[in-house]
């Protein structure tokens, strides 16, 4: 019922306005899957590929398409995704390109769940998920990579720890963002938004710290449930090894006093997220910041694990963070998401499914986060491509996606 029948791929825009790539995937019995990838700003160096759109879609179409149409069923997604990598041949899909092997492994995901007529994260996750639900972490004042002229910490990120349900936690993100606007405007800080939709005023990361640190505090109190935050540093974009460490708008720190910097925020701010506060080749301070703060919040691996098993490996062999952020684009299929997740949770280290900042309507990470019971999901606060996701988790809790 399910075997390929049929895989047409696309150009579609992203969310920043750039082409890319979108893939049907067609059963035998009508089942249909569509999907498209996302894409990032502040990439790894340890990715894998992203192609040119047009030229992903020309290697798939040469050398994915006849390995799947009429060879593989949709419903047995290690056999999609094993086609993919087979077809590829490479360790970082640089011939077909992970952008068109991840939007035809989530199409195809998603056209099995068609056939069985299960909602994706049933599919994906077994009869017994749905019944928890990850926090959403909002993007409400970011800078770095995804706005110029705004703050160095990329993303500071609300997040709703102590809401009722994922609709709350989701409303909760949605009036800290509003809450931050009011608040820029009464400082008399008008400001643009970045890729992402959070708000990119022209301020250093001190403000905004105290911006972020006094809205939670006011939402929490209105909503009458904690509302806490965390951060994505994106720590391996400032860092410079020629200027001596991590470069800030008004200094230069090094590697000893990254580390005390971090510690110090998470300590002053009771911060429950830190994403790649450090740079993605430096395991030992990795495991150096852990150490020290990683009983009191969630020290996140995004550019340092790449979602890749042999880097989140040498992860878990020297403690270097205490969790791992999950983009099944950074590795290219499902497949390698899923491995990357169950290494992860045998290992008692969290996960957080992600959006990347160039995003599109897409919504299969908010069935990815729910299927395989993700702590977090990050997915932005407000903006069509972001509350694609977060409408979903919304319907998923209320049976009706
Ligand atoms: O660094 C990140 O975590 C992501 C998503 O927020 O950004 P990008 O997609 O630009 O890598
Ligand atoms: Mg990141």
């Amino acid at each position: 019922m399910t075997l390929i029948t049929d895989i047409r791929l696309r150009r579609v825009l992203d969310s920043r306005g750039n082409p890319t790539v979108e893939a049907d995937v067609l059963t035998e019995s009508g089942g249909f899957g569509r999907a498209a990838a996302p894409s990032g700003a502040s990439t790894g160096e340890f990715e894998a590929i992203e192609l040119p759109a047009n030229e992903a879609i020309a290697a798939a179409r040469e050398h994915a398409v006849p390995r799947l149409v009429g060879e593989v069923y949709a419903g047995d997604q290690r056999s999609v995704d094993a086609a993919l990598r087979a077809a590829d041949g490479t360790e970082d899909f640089s011939e077909i390109g992970a952008n068109s092997a991840v939007a035809i492994s989530m199409a195809a995901a998603k056209a099995g769940a068609d056939v069985l007529g299960a909602p994706l994260f049933q599919h994906l996750g077994g009869a017994f998920r749905g019944e928890n639900f990850p926090i959403p972490l909002g993007n409400v004042i970011g800078g770095g990579e995804h706005a110029a002229d705004a703050t160095d910490i990329q993303e500071f990120l609300s997040a709703p720890v102590g809401a009722p349900s994922v609709a709350d936690a989701v409303f909760a993100n949605a009036a800290v963002h509003q809450e931050i606007h009011d608040i820029l405007l009464e400082r008399d800080l008008p400001s643009g938004k970045g890729d992402e939709g959070a708000w990119a005023p022209s301020v250093d990361d001190t403000e905004a710290f105290e911006i972020v640190d006094e809205a939670v505090s006011t939402v929490s109190e209105e909503l009458g449930f904690e509302i806490k935050f965390g951060l994505d540093v994106a720590a391996a974009e400032m860092y410079d090894e020629d200027e001596g460490g991590y470069v800030y708008d008004d200094q230069v720190r090094d590697t000893d006093e990254q580390i005390e910097y971090i510690a110090e925020l998470v300590e002053e701010y009771d911060l429950v997220y830190v994403e790649d506060p450090l740079d993605e080749n430096d395991f030992d301070a990795f495991t150096e910041l852990t150490e020290q703060v990683g009983d009191q919040t969630l020290i996140c691996g995004d550019d340092l694990f790449v979602t890749n098993v042999e880097r989140l490996e040498d992860g878990i062999e020297q403690d270097a963070a205490n969790s791992i952020l999950i983009k099944p684009n950074q590795i290219g299929t499902l497949t390698d998401a899923f491995d990357a997740i169950e290494l992860a949770t045998r290992n008692e280290y969290g996960t957080i499914v992600s959006h990347r900042s160039g995003e599109t309507e897409d919504a299969t990470i908010a069935h990815l986060a729910v299927a395989t019971d993700a702590e977090f999901i990050k997915t932005g606060a407000v903006g069509g491509e972001r509350t694609a996701k977060l409408n979903e988790l919304i319907r998923i809790a209320d049976d009706a996606a």
